[in-house]
């Protein structure tokens, strides 16, 4: 799919298939702005499918934090919505379909409260990111509920996914520091 400039959204395309950056087009007045986070039709261009789940908040303290990279396997994956709506982040998902012809192949886009970008990340993709601000929001949109015992996670510092972090990586949380790399015999998600 190309680029899509609708009524609420600007939808582009990225390096992986089903990944796209979502702009939210800001409705300003000498008070300020109002923009929408979500809007079922539009973001169906996008291949959103169903109704939302589950919505987060995450705020993450200093800049240089990373969190991630995180999915849900089935019978529990999800699609998200990733915006950031406090500061500005790094934003990366990483493909993790084995049938899909961008396997392994990563995106990268800034998030920010000022650019209004979020990132719609589909099932088999792994999501995460690094803080360029202190004190930054995220609002996260899933399809699917949380589920603790269908989490899976790859190392954001693996070599294999070559992925670049603009700042020093700091803050991980033990268990983000644990997860396996594809060396360790990762052989692709099937949905
Ligand atoms: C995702 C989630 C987590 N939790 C609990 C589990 C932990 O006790 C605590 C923190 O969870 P976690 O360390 O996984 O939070 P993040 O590192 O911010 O992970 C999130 O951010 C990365 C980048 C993502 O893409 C995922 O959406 C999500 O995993 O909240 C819940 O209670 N509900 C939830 O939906």
């Amino acid at each position: 799919m190309s680029s899509v400039s609708g009524n609420r959204f600007l939808i582009e395309p990225t390096a992986i298939a089903g990944v796209y950056t979502v702009t939210r087009r800001k409705l300003a007045d000498e008070r300020g702005f109002l923009s929408r986070l979500f809007e079922p039709e539009e973001l169906a261009l996008a291949g959103w499918r169903g109704p939302i789940a589950q919505i987060n908040e995450t705020g993450t303290a200093r800049a240089g934090t990373v969190r991630g990279l995180h999915y849900q396997t089935p019978p529990h994956a999800e699609m998200k919505l990733v915006s950031c709506v406090a500061g500005s982040i790094h934003d990366v998902a990483v493909d993790l379909r084995k049938l899909s012809p961008t396997y392994l192949r990563s995106a990268a886009v800034e998030l920010s409260a000022e650019n209004g970008r979020a990132l719609l990340i589909p099932e088999g993709c792994a999501h995460g990111f690094q803080a360029l601000t202190d004190d930054v929001r995220m609002i996260y949109l899933h399809t699917a509920p949380y589920a603790a015992a269908y989490e899976g996670g790859i190392d954001a510092l693996d070599p294999a996914l070559r992925l670049h972090w603009p700042l020093p990586v700091i803050n991980r949380s033990p268990r983000d520091e644990a997860l396996p790399r594809i060396a360790s015999g990762f052989e692709g998600l099937t949905p």
